[in-house]
C-alpha cells in the first residue's frame, strides 16, 4: 500500500476563520456543499468524531466514500465508518491518493504538517463561532477563484486552492 502522496484539507469558513459554532455550520451556502460533494466523492474521507457526529444523519456516513473517523476511544464503532486513533494512523489506512481530511478544527491543525493541498471555502460573512480554521503556515501559495453570490440569500464566496510549491 502506497501512501497517498495527494493529503487534501478541505473546509469553509468566514473571512475572520470561522468554521463552526456549537456543533454546526452558522451559514448556509448551497454552493459550497456541491463543491464539497464534488472534490470528496469517490475519495476516502478523513474526519474527527465531532465532525461525525455534526453530520445530518442521511449524509453519515458520507455516500460513495470511505469514511475514517479519528478518535481516541478505541471502543468506538459506527455502521458505515472505519476509526483510527490519529491523524497520521487514518491516512496511514488509506493506500490511494487523493484523500481529504474533512474537519475539524483539532483535525486539520493536526494534519497540516502532512497536508499537500488545501482547499478552502471563503465565506463573507461576520459571524461568531467556537471553532476557527487553522493557521496556514508560510510557503503555501494561493490561488483565488472570483467572488460569488449564492442563490439563496446573495452571500458573497469564493474557492481559494492553496499548493505547496
Ligand atoms: C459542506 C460543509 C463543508 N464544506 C467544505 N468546503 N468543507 C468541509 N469540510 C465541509 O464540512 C463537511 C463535513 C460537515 O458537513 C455538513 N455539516 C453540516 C451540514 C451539512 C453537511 N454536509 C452537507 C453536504 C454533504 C454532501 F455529502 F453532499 F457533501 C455532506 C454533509
Amino acid at each position: 500500500m502506497s501512501a497517498p502522496h495527494f493529503v487534501g484539507l478541505i473546509w469553509a469558513q468566514s473571512t475572520a476563520g470561522v468554521i463552526g459554532d456549537a456543533g454546526s455550520i452558522p451559514w448556509h451556502v448551497p454552493e459550497d456543499m456541491a463543491h464539497f460533494k464534488s472534490k470528496t466523492t469517490e475519495h476516502p474521507v478523513i474526519m474527527g468524531r465531532k465532525t461525525w457526529d455534526s453530520l445530518p444523519a442521511k449524509f453519515r456516513p458520507l455516500p460513495g466514500r470511505r469514511n475514517i473517523v479519528v478518535t481516541r476511544n478505541p471502543s468506538w464503532t459506527a455502521d458505515g465508518a472505519d476509526s483510527a486513533p490519529s491523524v497520521a494512523d487514518a491516512v496511514a489506512l488509506v493506500g490511494e491518493s487523493p484523500v481529504w481530511i474533512i474537519g475539524g478544527g483539532e483535525i486539520y491543525r493536526s494534519a497540516m504538517d502532512i497536508a499537500t493541498h488545501l482547499e478552502v471555502t471563503e465565506v463573507d460573512l461576520d459571524v461568531d463561532g467556537d471553532t476557527r480554521a487553522p493557521e496556514i503556515p508560510h510557503g503555501w501559495t494561493a490561488t483565488a477563484g472570483e467572488w460569488r453570490s449564492s442563490r439563496v440569500d446573495g452571500t458573497r464566496f469564493r474557492f481559494i486552492e492553496y499548493g505547496k510549491p
